[in-house]
């Protein structure tokens, strides 16, 4: 069975916020979605798995429509989700019987192992966990019961550089498990996906606004910064997004290097992935 997600023009609209998105996760890759608060991830990731139900197109998991999934199916899905989570009132002792009975590959060693690696106490009452601790314990559940995907809806969020390089650290292991595992991953902290991800989407007012190989995006994109003059007189065939400011103009290229090679005198800077967001957010 192909680790595989496909979203085909899924559209789901609340008031006057609108989704209209399409991507694609392939076996062995780890998918990026980013955007601002608000952008539609969490929509995207609800309707993805089937919790809410969209207003038309096309959502395959493992090559199925998601409405044709099995319960086996189901259990090679690892989720981690915002608004979800064991209840408070159980302690890691208390969950172990219930994910045995939920998974039939639940690898209760693996599990407990990596509890201890991260300090989760076992006795303890989950709602007394700090915001990390509940953070690992929702990804090492994902990632425990020999999922092929993995579906994460900002699993980082809130968590301080420590805990975060953890949960990091878990999905690649993750990934090293089998070369065909899959994950889909969203955040609004693009610093914790350029160093995972293969590739991003990019989401912002519930459409894709740009989707590229991670490698491309840090390699190739970059930022130029220009008076009016020089804006006036450049060639703009490689400007994604143009941002008026004080000093002239800021445009973000995707060939930054044409740049280097033929304007001199232009200011040209790395772009990193939140200069890319601003950009294309802020831009025409
Ligand atoms: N059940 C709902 N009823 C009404 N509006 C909703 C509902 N769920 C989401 N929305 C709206 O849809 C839009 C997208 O929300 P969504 O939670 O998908 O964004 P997000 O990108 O996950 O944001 P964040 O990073 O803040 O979590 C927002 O305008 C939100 O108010």
């Amino acid at each position: 069975m192909d680790n595989r997600i496909e979203i085909r023009d899924l559209k789901k609209r609340y008031g006057t916020f609108e989704l209209n998105c399409s991507l694609n996760v392939c076996p062995g890759q780890i998918t990026g979605l980013i955007g601002p608060n608000g952008a539609g991830k969490s929509t995207t990731f609800k309707a993805l798995l089937g919790l809410i139900r969209p207003d038309g197109g096309a959502v395959k998991l493992f090559g199925k429509d998601v409405s044709a999934l099995t319960a086996s199916d189901r259990e090679r899905l690892g989720v981690v989700l915002s608004d979800s989570g064991f209840s408070g009132y159980l302690t890691i002792k208390d969950i172990v019987p219930v994910m045995n009975s939920l998974y039939c590959q639940f690898d209760k060693s693996y599990f407990l192992e990596r509890c201890r690696d991260f300090e989760l106490p076992l006795d303890k009452k989950i709602k007394d966990f700090s915001t990390g601790m509940k953070a690992k314990l929702k990804v090492l559940s994902a990632i425990s019961h020999n999922a092929g995907l993995l579906v994460l809806d900002e699993p980082t969020a809130g968590l301080d550089v420590v805990a975060r390089d953890h949960v990091l650290g878990l999905l690649r292991d993750y990934m090293e498990m089998n070369e065909e595992n899959a994950i889909l991953i969203s955040s609004h902290i693009a610093t914790d996906l350029e160093g995972l991800c293969d590739d991003l989407y990019m989401i912002c007012k519930g459409k894709v606004v740009l989707h590229e190989d991670t490698d491309v995006l840090l390699g190739s994109y970059g930022i130029l910064k220009m008076d009016e003059e020089q804006f006036a007189r450049m060639d703009k065939q490689y400007v994604v997004k143009t941002v008026k400011e004080s000093y002239g103009y800021c445009c973000l290229t995707s060939e930054k290097q044409f740049y280097l090679e033929n304007y001199p005198g232009m200011v040209v800077e790395n772009a990193d992935i939140d200069g890319v967001i601003m950009c294309m957010i802020r831009g025409e």
